[in-house]
């Protein structure tokens, strides 16, 4: 096992409402807050993983889906390791914005090599019955978007939440993403900044 954690910076991206925040506060504390609000900006979280024999630390970015609050957000794409483009599974119009999502994400993270970046795909909320985006189109659209990992998940009921996690270090690492010499200490400490009354860090 390696002795030092590799750091690994991972965001996550899609529609407001379709679970970001929800997700990454399952991953991190095992737990799920259905009166989540809204997120202003962007936060982030650091959770340790061990996958196959080696330790990563996970600096997770949670980013404010709404349009509002695009400039906010898109200061902080740079220097990711991994993208998770999330939508809802019982929520077309975010399906569809997957596409938007990669773009600005691509766009505003600089990235030189968008065909061997890697992202993973998170259809959230599969545990609602009324789904509307079928797992079929989603594979398609992955497969047209170089291959992309998907993973079908719930917050609510913790399904594939860890593996999600867990497959983007291996898409990091099968991508040749792991050689960049990695700093923990590059990103500034941001305060929780929930409309429930948190700081804002906007
Ligand atoms: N049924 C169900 N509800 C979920 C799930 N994940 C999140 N929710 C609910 O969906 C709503 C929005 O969740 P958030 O986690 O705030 O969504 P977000 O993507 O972070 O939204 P923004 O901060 O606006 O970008 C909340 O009411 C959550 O409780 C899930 O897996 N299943």
């Amino acid at each position: 096992m390696s002795s030092k954690p590799i750091f690994l910076k991972v965001v996550l991206l899609g529609d407001g409402g379709v679970g970001k925040s929800s997700l990454i506060q399952r991953f991190v504390s095992n737990k799920f807050d259905p009166s989540m609000f809204h997120t202003i900006g962007v936060e982030f979280l650091n959770k340790d993983m061990e996958v196959d024999s080696n330790r990563y630390t996970l600096q997770i970015w949670d980013t404010a889906g709404q349009e509002r609050f695009k400039s906010l957000r898109t200061p902080f794409y740079r220097g990711s390791d991994c993208c998770l483009l999330t939508y809802a599974v019982d929520d077309s119009q975010s399906f569809q914005n997957l596409t938007m999502w990669k773009k600005e994400f691509l766009y505003y993270a600089d990235v030189k090599e968008p065909d061997s970046f890697p992202f993973i795909v998170i259809g959230n909320k599969v545990d609602v019955p009324d789904r509307k985006v079928t797992p079929e189109e989603a594979a398609r659209w992955c497969e047209e978007n170089n291959k992309m990992p998907y993973y079908e998940t719930s917050a609510k009921d913790s399904t594939n939440v860890e593996q999600a996690f867990e497959a983007a270090i291996k898409r990091i690492s099968s991508l040749g993403h792991l050689s960049v010499s990695k700093k923990t200490d590059y990103a500034v400490d941001l305060n929780k900044k929930k409309q429930s009354g948190g700081g804002c860090c906007a």
